[in-house]
């Protein structure tokens, strides 16, 4: 004896009900089958939308039960042969007529109870098990029609019936056996209080109705076909790599769904758990996928959770005061508040202090708990002893599954671990001492988020996905683009890594796509972007609230820069390659070193100083090991080290500021570094990062450069440098005359720095520096002697753009 049980889609049109059939068939060969199936794909709704515009005497009702009608009338047609159809045909019209009827009665007292819905919605499912048993009939099989009304004995709670299974499996078990035959066919969903009146078993009752038979005639197993392949480690609508859980326990089973996995409606194991039958989930469209067994003792899985589920919305009711404290009962007056407006409780904690309960509810039923709540404290709120009642709405319950979690421990640490990385406030927590369940209160936005940073965190041990937004995509920003393709594979196959960029930005436009832009032809996608605006920018990145999201600045400007503070306060890390943000105001720097920590996420800016060079983070590591920096001399500027590097005269001075911009090292405004305000800035950052609380203008500039240089634009500027070669020249000369050389020296010494240019002799540790280079000497209380030195290229777009994705991977690990 076993028990089949096929929900909406898997008999929604003619051809699904022929898969059925075939299914049901196979499996009366094999041994005795009950058939349990729901009405056709969206024919409950229907009805019950019909029932509540008669009752708003809309009219509309009539036209939307015409379509009903001819809905079931086009399956029969299709689906039996034209000698069958005619019983079946006048089946249908009789009982859509009767159903017009039942409308019209509602339409004219304005009146709908829920004893006449529950008579309106049992016809979807009467239909299609007469449709389905004429197309068992037209096949030639043996079979019998049962009425569940007539067998499924409940209370008379229409709705939500509750079943008398003394009467209910007796009545099964004689009418299956006066049956006779190897198929039977019943309606899902419906049933009958003991006046004969019909009640229902709760929506998704279908499957519950199939295990009470399944129960009652102790069948080998049940399988409930529906349109996936089994109960899945998450909600596939929301996380793309859910999978099928291949075995799991009852109670995990009943967890999942009640905390939302509908796959299974959560009465409906109680039944079969009782008698330990085994429970399929299959998937009708794909017959041959292995499915989901829920059984006594499935064996243990490698991931400790079984799977993740999520309900919501929901409403979080908190009842508080001093007065709860110590005395008994408030509790229990609560819950049966509630109960007595049956609001259905869905979660509950209570502080140890015992100052506070706090209950979820689905949002539906919040105001009517509320309501019921208020009036039952209501002497007690008036006298101060309780907190008026406190309502908080729009959230949702996202639950972690699994009977072993209880004999491992850090699976909840590990939990809220992930979702406070990525921002997820935690509302409320609820864990029972049997730890089956750990739930988690979250807003209703954050649903999509956390179940799919939670999936990473416990069932995607191969990849972790980061979304990459990148502003700017000049010199520096299209080599890191560059970089981030080339790398792709390397990082998913050591790493663990899919980094895909979802966003892109230049002076002009952006783009945004949560499905990752095609770095290939990136060009393309920035290209038909929406015009740049960078509020809505942020903005949108904000709503798609995609999970280990990293906001990669790559521009020079300000604008960008002030775009850091609301992401890092919603938990999107900052990479930023733009020194505006790590040189301004010391206040502003600082609330995002503190927006960073509060946010559980980063700011990390390590190529504002020596671009690819490790000198922020060999600093920081000098520090949090207890360290202590007195002293830093160093060359900070590519440029101006190139520029040195490279002129003797022979050529004029702007033509090697030209080359030097040309081939990436100076800022986009080259003013900037020949003035010595991109060292500057440098050498502030580092003073900041060794703990001073320095501004720009205390750092002291020795510029070089005469001040008409500064007049105008960039054109202009590098006409006044052509008019100041004997200037540059005379200075070349008077470093070469002792045999040295020029070199625009950052130096920081117990809290005071200066920069400017040097004539370096020959031995001292900034003179040997080639090209671009940039060199940093540390002297700290470790490094007294010798000073710790950082040396190499210190600018240029590759160099650079390796900086930014090192500290990519360093926000995202
Ligand atoms: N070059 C180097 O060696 C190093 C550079 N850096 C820093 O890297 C940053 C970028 O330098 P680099 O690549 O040379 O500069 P580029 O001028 O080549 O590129 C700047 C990019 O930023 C875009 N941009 C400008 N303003 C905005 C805005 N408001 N919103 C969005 N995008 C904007 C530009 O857009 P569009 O294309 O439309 O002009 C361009 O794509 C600078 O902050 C620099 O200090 C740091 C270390 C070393
Ligand atoms: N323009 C800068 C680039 C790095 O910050 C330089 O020349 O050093």
């Amino acid at each position: 004896m076993q028990v089949l049980k096929f929900g909406g889609s898997s008999v929604a049109t003619a051809e699904n009900m022929q898969r059925v059939l075939t299914l049901a068939e196979a499996a009366a060969r094999r041994t005795t089958t009950v058939v349990v199936v729901s009405a056709l794909g969206g024919v409950t709704d229907a009805l019950i939308e019909a029932g509540r515009r008669a009752a708003a005497a809309d009219g509309a009702y009539r036209e939307q039960l015409r379509q009903l009608e001819k809905r079931h009338l086009e399956v029969v047609r299709s689906l039996l042969p034209i000698a069958g159809q005619s019983a079946v045909l006048s089946f249908v019209k009789t009982h859509c007529n009767e159903l017009e009827h039942l409308c019209d009665g509602i339409f004219a007292l304005g009146e709908l109870s829920d004893r006449t819905l529950d008579r309106l919605v049992s016809y979807g499912e009467l239909l299609s098990s007469r449709v389905m048993a004429a197309g068992l009939a037209a096949r030639g099989v043996a079979y019998a029609w049962l009425d569940s009304r007539q067998l499924i004995r409940t209370d008379a709670r229409y709705g939500h019936a509750a079943v008398d299974f003394g009467v209910t499996n007796q009545q099964i078990q004689a009418a299956v056996t006066a049956a006779g035959v190897p198929l039977l066919v019943a309606p899902g969903f419906v049933a009958a209080e003991a006046g004969g009146s019909t009640t229902t078993l709760g929506r998704g009752g279908s499957d519950y109705t199939a295990a009470i038979f399944a129960g009652a005639l102790g069948a080998e197993q049940l399988e409930i076909w529906t349109d996936v392949s089994g109960m899945m480690t998450a909600d596939p609508r929301l996380v793309r790599h859910a999978r099928p859980i291949p075995r799991i326990s009852y109670q995990e089973a009943m967890e999942l769904s009640h905390f939302g996995a509908k796959v299974l409606y959560p009465p409906t194991i109680q039944p079969v758990r009782q008698q330990g039958i085994p429970l399929w989930i299959k998937n009708t469209f794909a017959p041959n996928d292995a499915g989901t067994l829920v059984e006594v003792e499935p064996p243990a899985n490698k991931a400790i959770v079984r799977g993740l589920s999520s309900i919501g919305p929901v409403a979080l009711l908190r009842l508080e005061g001093s007065g709860m404290v110590g005395i008994p009962g408030f509790s229990r007056r609560l819950f049966a508040a509630l109960a007595r407006e049956q609001v259905n409780v869905i979660l509950i904690t209570q502080s140890s202090s015992e100052h506070s309960i706090c209950v979820a509810v689905s949002e539906a039923e919040a105001a009517r708990a509320k309501q019921a709540a208020d009036t039952e404290f209501e002497a007690e709120i008036n006298n101060g002893r309780l907190d008026p009642l406190d309502m908080e709405s729009s959230l949702a319950i996202v639950a972690l599954v699994g009977e072993q979690m209880k004999d491992h421990p850090g699976i909840s640490g590990r939990m809220f671990s992930a979702l406070g990385t990525n921002g997820i406030n935690i509302r409320a927590i609820a864990q029972g001492s049997s730890e089956k369940n750990i739930s988690t209160v979250i807003r209703q936005q954050d649903v999509r988020k956390a179940s799919n940073v939670l999936h990473e965190t416990f069932f995607e041990a191969t990849t972790r996905q980061v979304n990459l937004v990148v502003a700017g995509v000049g010199n520096v920003g299209s080599k890191l683009l560059e970089q981030l393709a080339r790398q792709q594979t390397w990082l998913r196959e050591k790493l663990r890594l899919n980094l895909r960029v979802v966003g892109l930005a230049n002076s002009s436009r952006f783009v945004l796509n949560e499905e990752g832009l095609d770095l290939e032809n990136w060009q393309q996608a920035l290209a038909g972007g929406q015009p740049l605006n960078l509020p809505t920018l942020t903005e949108q990145l904000l709503a798609l609230n995609l999970r280990n999201t990293v906001f990669v600045d790559v521009t020079a400007s300000a604008e960008v820069a002030a775009c850091y503070a609301p992401l890092l306060a919603r938990s999107v890390a900052v990479v930023a390659c733009n020194k505006v943000a790590a040189s301004s105001e010391y206040v502003a720097y600082a609330r995002l070193k503190t927006l960073a920590s509060d946010f559980n996420t980063q700011f990390l800016f390590e190529t504002n100083v020596g671009a690819g060079l490790p000198v922020i983070g060999t600093l920081n590591d000098l520090l949090r090991s207890g360290d202590e920096v007195h002293r830093i001399e160093a060359v900070l500027s590519g440029t101006l080290n190139f520029v040195f590097n490279n002129y003797d005269g022979t050529r004029p001075f702007a033509e090697v500021v030209r080359q030097a911009q040309n081939e990436g090292y100076t800022e986009p405004d080259p003013r900037l570094d020949l003035t010595g305000v991109d060292v500057a800035r440098k050498i502030l950052i580092l003073a900041r990062e060794s703990g001073q609380h320095l501004e720009l203008s205390d750092i002291e500039n020795d510029s070089f450069l005469p001040a008409s240089c500064l007049e105008g634009d960039v054109a202009a500027f590098y006409e006044q440098l052509a008019v100041h070669e004997p200037h540059f020249r005379a200075l070349y000369d008077a470093a070469a005359e002792k045999g040295e050389k020029l070199r625009f020296v950052a130096r920081y010494r117990d809290g005071q720095a200066r920069v400017g240019l040097q004539s370096i002799a020959p031995g001292h540790d900034l003179y040997a520096l080639q090209g671009k280079d940039n060199a940093v000497l540390f002297f700290t209380n470790r490094y007294t002697e010798q000073p710790l030195v950082i040396k190499g290229a210190g600018a240029g777009a590759d160099v650079t753009a390796s900086g930014v994705f090192a500290d990519i991977l360093r926000a995202v690990q």
